[in-house]
């Protein structure tokens, strides 16, 4: 496959190299130092994948509204807003959308999903996330996934980064923590009277993240129009 290769940071560069490797080609990378815009790609591809800056996200969805192009978006930090013009583009273009191509978390999600509805009642919910110190934005795009999935209808407050007097309501605390080369770590705990649960992903290496990147992309040529996440690369192709 061809592929347009929007980002060139930490991930872009792994993503390069792992695509060569398998035999796919590159038409161009848009980057800051790069080319600018992916209309200033002039060789044809099959597939866009961007890991970049949400800044970049009006002009890559202008070009998929006119060319229908797959795309896979892996940048976080997007406003709800931004998220609503990406499921807006799915209507007419393949979208795989997703704060984390990790089998772990993917597989994470489904375990919260079942184990949520019978803890909620009596144990309280917090989310902890860990990254590197060039991290931008926080909570990690990852942690606000996780806590969609434990607060699918609303009904709990989301309390980030807590501080001040208070006692504790209906909420889900969740907390980031930047340093060093954290590659990324989630946690959810539930805590009950004398009883935590914690369930807890480590990504130990971008390598996790770039072979998800690229399943996805694989998977997404030749769909129809539609918003995909890592549950239907990885279980229902
Ligand atoms: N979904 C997932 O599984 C994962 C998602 N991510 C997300 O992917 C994104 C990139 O991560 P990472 O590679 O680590 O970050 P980096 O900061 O290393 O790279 C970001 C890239 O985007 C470019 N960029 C920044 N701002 C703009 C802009 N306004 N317009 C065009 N390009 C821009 C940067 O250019 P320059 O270097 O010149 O500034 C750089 O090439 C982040 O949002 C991160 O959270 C990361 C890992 C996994
Ligand atoms: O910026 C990162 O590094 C990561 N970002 C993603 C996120 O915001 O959840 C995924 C992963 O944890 C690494």
């Amino acid at each position: 496959m061809r592929v347009a290769l929007i980002g060139y940071g930490m991930m872009g560069k792994i993503i390069e190299q792992k695509l060569l490797a398998k035999g796919h080609e590159i038409a161009g990378i848009v980057s800051m130092d790069r080319l600018q815009s992916i209309n200033d790609i002039r060789d044809p591809f099959d597939v866009i994948i961007d890991f970049s800056h949400p800044d970049n996200l009006e002009s890559l969805l202008a070009y998929v509204e006119i060319h229908h192009t797959p795309i896979v978006i892996s940048t976080t930090g997007f406003t709800s807003e931004q998220v609503a013009a990406i499921k807006h583009a799915a209507l007419r273009s393949p979208v795989v959308y997703t704060a984390n191509f990790s089998l772990g978390i993917t597989v994470m999600q489904e375990v919260l999903r079942l184990i949520t509805p019978i803890l909620e009642d009596s144990f309280d919910m917090e989310v902890i996330e860990k990254h590197h110190n060039k991290k931008l934005d926080a909570p990690s795009g990852t942690a606000k996934m996780l806590v969609e999935t434990l607060n699918p209808d609303g009904i709990y407050a989301e309390v980030y980064g807590r501080e001040g007097n208070g006692k504790r309501q209906k909420e889900i605390g969740i907390h980031a923590v930047r340093g060093g080369s954290i590659v990324g770590e989630h946690s959810v705990i539930y805590a009950g009277e004398d009883e935590v649960l914690e369930i807890k992903h480590e990504a130990h290496s971008k390598h996790v993240f770039a072979n998800g990147a690229i399943k996805a992309a694989e998977f997404l040529v030749g769909k129809p129009a539609g918003l995909y996440d890592m549950h239907d690369v990885l279980f229902r192709k």
